[in-house]
């Protein structure tokens, strides 16, 4: 990973007639200055938690991956992109750097914007919330919305373990330990679970929580419009709602860079339909892209169907 040349660059078409641009030539490197409405990019460049749940690490290279992707992606609507860098784990200090994401997570909240983090593994999703229950916090002093917190994970994996320390393998379980606590009412949903990734003890304890989950059988193109009501029936419900998609939700061929590959998965069209319905909601204040393993990728598969599934969440 050369870290020395500016990730954002790209093929240059001033030449050509109208409008040209692309995301390096609009991107703004910094991490404050955002403007309410601006979309913000934020990296957690993370082997640790992928590392603790037994997993193939390479996840911490992940946030250069996507960028370098995103760089050459056309303009179109954009005025600004905003990168506010990568937040770095070193070795195990995993607990430190969530802590960290917390911080420039809730400061962008703060400003107005709607942040997307570039992970890391799913470990990434604790650090996320922690930034978002602390805006979430400060707003309750104001008016609050008494509707629950809707978390929508789409994912081949429930990532409900009680083990501690934390890990790519239990954010959901300790988001839903620290709702529990504070008594914040939270409906947690996980679309494109594989019965072939999770035990049977996984899919106890995902019950005895109430989540709401479907699986890959039910994921396929021909489930869409159904999955779409499903969906749209826990947006009514939901005051704020943030949206979590690991990369080992799609297919194998579609996503191979990931950790935890699936052999049947979810189509992209799918996936990109749910989180488009996500947020023209108007709900969604945060999302995550996670799981990227660029030591797996071919041909930088997986980083280009990541990259577009950031343009379209930040795209105005
Ligand atoms: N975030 C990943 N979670 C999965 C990984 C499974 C695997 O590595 O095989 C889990 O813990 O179940
Ligand atoms: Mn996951
Ligand atoms: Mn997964």
């Amino acid at each position: 990973m050369d870290t020395t040349q500016n990730i954002w660059q790209g093929r240059n078409d001033a030449a050509e007639q109208g409008d040209t641009r692309r995301l390096f030539q609009i991107v703004r490197q910094a991490n404050n200055g955002f403007a309410a409405g601006e979309p913000v990019l934020l990296g957690f460049a993370c082997d640790a938690g992928v590392r603790r749940n037994k997993g193939r690490p390479g996840a911490r290279k992940g946030p250069h991956a996507i960028r370098s992707m995103m760089a050459g992606l056309p303009a179109h609507d954009f005025d600004v992109l905003w990168d506010a860098g990568d937040i770095v784990c070193e070795d195990d200090a995993l607990e430190q750097a969530q802590a960290a994401l917390g911080r420039q997570v809730a400061s962008a909240l703060a400003a107005g914007t709607r942040p997307l983090i570039l992970g890391g593994g799913h470990e990434t999703a604790w650090g996320t919330y922690q930034g978002l229950a602390q805006h979430l916090a400060v707003r309750a002093t104001d008016n609050a919305s008494s509707k629950p917190l809707l978390i929508v994970n789409l994912d081949a994996h429930f990532d409900l373990r009680s083990s501690r320390p934390g890990s790519s393998g239990t954010p959901f379980d300790q988001i839903l330990e620290a709702c529990r606590q504070n008594a914040t009412p939270v409906t947690y949903a996980c679309f494109g679970v594989s019965k072939l990734s999770n035990t049977a003890g996984l899919y106890a304890h995902a019950q005895e929580l109430g989540t709401v989950f479907y699986e890959d059988t039910d994921m396929q193109p021909q489930h869409l419009e159904n999955r779409l009501a499903d969906l749209d029936k826990l947006l009514a419900l939901a005051g704020d709602v943030y949206l979590t998609i690991d990369l080992d939700v799609l297919p194998a061929s579609v996503a191979p860079g990931v950790s935890a590959p699936a052999p049947l998965g979810v189509p992209y069209s799918v996936i990109e339909s749910l989180a488009l319905r996500v947020k023209q909601s108007g709900k969604l204040r945060v999302s995550d892209i996670v799981e990227i393993n660029p030591d797996f990728d071919i041909d930088n598969h997986t980083a280009r169907i990541a990259a577009r599934l950031a343009w379209q969440l930040l795209a105005p």
